[in-house]
């Protein structure tokens, strides 16, 4: 039978030391019953000693959630254990994480101190917390740079003291992942008293190896793996969840299993993100927008046959809807084809590549061909009635009194106008567009990027809509924040079925 991983996930920890990312006590909560939901088994809840909020929050959320181990940082300073213990009294289970810098570098260049006098603070620090909660886990910081024999011993002593989890960071992200596995493994073999207590890895991602090295830690006998999820975390970030958990299940013969409801892994990864305002970049692995987006040929054309052909994850199975084949300059017919019967167009030989020859044409000219486009392609067939077009917007913002917009959009042939006000120029537009719009839309994701860095810059809008319980994703680019907004919005209403516009 598959051991037991232990999931610890600190991303309201070092995942929330990211600049920018900072949450209040009830942002904290809302992540931390996210989390829970999740099936995470250890929640790093914060560092109590760092500020009074952080402090606070720790302490709600030992309130607010009651099934993974509630865990709290410090340093190897008795003042900062006693107020992590304080931090934890109403957790039904609470573990108090302390450690110490162990490599030659933080030992004399950031500590100043020797290595004894280092492993004594360790040997202090873990008795001391053990005084006050039944969990101590020790993290050997910068374990990935330290001498190998000074870590063995560093590791027997600690768990002598009362340690029951030692943590292993690659703090730095230096570790290959055959040194960060021969690490674990050298711990494992030389340790005397390694089987009191349960490795774990901590890996950070500077060098792009961090799951690669956690992954290598489980295969040479780690059992808990500490994670964020979408990897934020300090500089790189860390080692993300998702991906980990991912790799576990899709290889049977890592010996380890997870009590990770990866079902809810999608759900999980944008609750984080928006709280956060930490966008995921496209192509991240699991959770990014392409993680199960298809757009050339090839791919498609295999995709179409059998999703496996190339994809390793049924989406389903981290609560992504369904993979999406995406129409580009870069399609074959099989797409294209793919696409046009959604529509009602059924084509086969050389009707089909009649059109394919047209829409190589367009595509050429268009990086995303939604089905206004296809419609048109569809010349004596189109359905122009169906289509949304944003004739006209306008609309103004003050500072402190938020924005009021009017919109024009014909629709259904009809054209329609509609003012509304939100807390900006850019919430107004989008509410102007929704009252024109019969069905329910849900904006689900909305992502601006500026390109380079000028205020002249143009800006690149991301919309995912929900109807109907289906994503659609709509694009524009402009140089206006708003029009870009309300362009992009309406791009995905014109990729919805007609019903449901
Ligand atoms: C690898 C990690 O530790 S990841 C966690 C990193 N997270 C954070 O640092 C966020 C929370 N930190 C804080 O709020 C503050 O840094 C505090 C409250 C911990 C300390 O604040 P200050 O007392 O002002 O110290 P400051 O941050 O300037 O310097 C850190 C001090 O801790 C010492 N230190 C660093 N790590 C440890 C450790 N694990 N154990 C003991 N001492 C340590 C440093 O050597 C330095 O001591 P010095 O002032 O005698 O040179
Ligand atoms: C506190 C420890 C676990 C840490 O974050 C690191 O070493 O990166």
């Amino acid at each position: 039978m598959a051991d037991k991983l232990w999931i610890f996930d600190t991303t309201l920890r070092d995942g929330e030391q990211v600049p920018g990312c900072q949450l209040n006590t009830d942002e904290k909560i809302t992540v931390a019953r996210a989390l829970e939901a999740l099936g995470v088994d250890i929640l790093e809840a914060g560092f109590p000693i760092s500020s009074p909020g952080d402090f606070n929050s720790v302490m709600e959320i030992s309130k607010a959630v009651s099934n993974p181990i509630i865990c709290a940082l410090s340093r190897a300073v008795e003042k900062d254990i006693q107020v992590a213990a304080d931090s934890l009294k109403y957790a039904k289970r609470g573990r108090i994480h302390t450690g110490i810098g162990v490599s030659g570098y933080h030992i004399q260049h950031k500590l100043r101190s020797t290595p004894e006098a280092v492993m004594e603070r360790a040997v202090k620090a873990v008795k001391f917390a053990r005084n006050l909660v039944e969990e101590v886990e020790f993290y050997a910081e910068d374990a990935g740079r330290a001498e190998p024999g000074y870590l063995v011993q560093m590791v027997e002593a600690v768990i002598a003291a009362g340690a029951r989890v030692v943590n292993i960071p690659d703090t730095t992200g230096y570790c290959l992942p055959e040194q960060y596995g021969a690490i674990i493994r050298l711990l494992k073999e030389n340790v005397s008293n390694i089987d009191r207590a349960i490795i774990a890895t901590h890996c950070h991602n500077d060098l792009g190896l961090a799951t690669a090295n956690t992954l290598a830690g489980v295969m040479n006998g780690a059992r808990q793996v500490e994670v964020t999820m979408n990897g934020i975390g300090e500089r790189a970030g860390n080692t993300s969840l998702e991906e980990v958990v991912m790799a576990i299940k899709s290889h049977k013969e890592i010996p380890v299993a997870t009590g990770i409801v990866t079902q809810r892994i999608y759900e999980t990864s944008r609750i984080i993100s928006k709280l956060m305002n930490m966008p995921i970049q496209p192509n991240k692995a699991i959770v990014g927008r392409n993680a199960f987006a298809h757009s050339s040929g090839i791919h498609q054309d295999g995709v179409l046959k059998n999703r496996e052909n190339y994809e390793i994850i049924d989406p389903k199975e981290v609560g992504v809807e369904e993979s999406s084949i995406v129409l580009t300059a870069r399609s074959g017919r099989a797409a294209l084809k793919h696409h046009l019967s959604l529509l009602g167009f059924p084509l086969e030989g050389s009707e089909l590549d009649e059109v394919y020859e047209r829409f190589l044409v367009l595509a050429d000219s268009k990086r995303d061909i939604g089905r206004k486009e296809l419609l048109s392609l569809m010349g004596e067939h189109m359905d122009h009635a169906a289509l949304v077009h944003l004739d006209d917007v306008a609309y103004q913002g003050k500072q402190g009194q938020g924005g009021s917009a009017s919109v024009t959009l014909s629709l259904g042939g009809e054209q329609k106008s509609s003012t509304a006000t939100g807390n900006g120029p850019v919430d107004a537009v989008i509410r102007s567009i929704k009252q024109l719009i019969p069905h329910q839309v849900i904006l689900d994701e909305f992502l601006i990027q500026a390109m380079t860095k000028g205020s002249d810059d143009t800006c690149k809008v991301h919309m995912r809509l929900m109807s109907q319980g289906k994503p659609y994703h709509g694009f524009a680019s402009e140089t206006d924040i708003v029009l870009a907004s309300a362009k992009a919005f309406v791009d995905a209403l014109n990729k919805m079925p007609v019903k449901q516009k």
